[in-house]
């Protein structure tokens, strides 16, 4: 089963009595532990793509199905749930609680599960030493470079085992060098965890780590790219 499903979708905005359509019959697939960017021109309509499969909104047509789960057809507090439960988010502003430190800041959303304080600990440390940041712990996000402070999001986004990950424009705030690291850490874990990335970018350096590529103009698909499957990447590698 795909993560993501997306079934005759479209979204128009009304913007006083003018209505701006934002997709229009959008059908997509995202594939499971696989890295997916959504790019396209600026309006294309990639935040309000990323916005449904994100379950922070709702398609005006069609169907939208995550992890299984209907998406489309939730209540609001079934969607807040739904996406504390099983989503991990990552932003371009990092979206850091500013007076908690990095431990506190990535224990967060693990509060919200009911995972005993031991196993919670252990989960916590292991995630800010899988993103470099152990000897961070105890550090609030003012006190970390952008990097850093990313990197504690990546952490956070992956702290409750999601099976999605999504990111708005991950690099827009860093410098090209930092936002490369940014983006083989994100790599690097999505393997790891063997999780489903989905990024919105312009970015040419992010899309050149896709996997697969979905290019969105005024609102519709252009195309989707996808890459070797990572199970028969892998298969390949160890009979060469
Ligand atoms: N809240 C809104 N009300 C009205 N129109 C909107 C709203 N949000 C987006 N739009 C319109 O919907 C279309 C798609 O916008 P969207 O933000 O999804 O594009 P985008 O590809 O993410 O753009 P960018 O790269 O500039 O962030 C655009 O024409 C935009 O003007």
């Amino acid at each position: 089963m795909h993560p993501v499903s997306l079934k005759n979708v479209s979204k128009i905005y009304q913007l006083g009595a003018v209505e701006v359509p934002a997709l229009t019959d959008i059908n997509l697939e995202i594939r499971g532990n696989c890295f997916t960017v959504i790019c396209g021109p600026s309006g294309s309509g990639k935040t309000t793509l990323l916005n449904l499969i994100a379950c922070i909104d709702r398609p005006d047509r069609g169907e939208v199905s995550v992890a299984g789960q209907p998406a489309h057809a939730m209540s609001d507090d079934a969607l807040s749930d739904f996406r504390a439960r099983h989503l991990g988010f990552i932003f371009q502003n990092f979206n850091l609680l500013p007076v908690l430190t990095a431990y506190e800041n990535v224990e967060y959303p693990l509060l919200l599960t009911k995972m005993p304080a031991a196993q919670r600990r252990e989960r916590v440390l292991a995630m800010l030493e899988a993103v470099g940041l152990a000897d961070k712990a105890a550090n609030l996000p003012g006190q970390l470079s952008g990097g850093q402070r990313q990197r504690v999001a990546i952490a956070r986004a992956l702290a409750t085992a999601p099976k999605l990950v999504l990111a708005d424009e991950p690099t827009a705030n860093l410098d090209s060098q930092t936002g490369a690291a940014i983006i083989a850490l994100m790599r690097k874990m999505q393997r790891e965890q063997r999780v489903a990335f989905v990024f919105s970018s312009h970015d040419a350096m992010v899309q050149a780590q896709a996997d697969d590529t979905v290019l969105l103009r005024d609102g519709r698909i252009v195309s989707v790219t996808r890459g070797e499957p990572l199970e028969d990447a892998a298969a390949a590698e160890l009979s060469a």
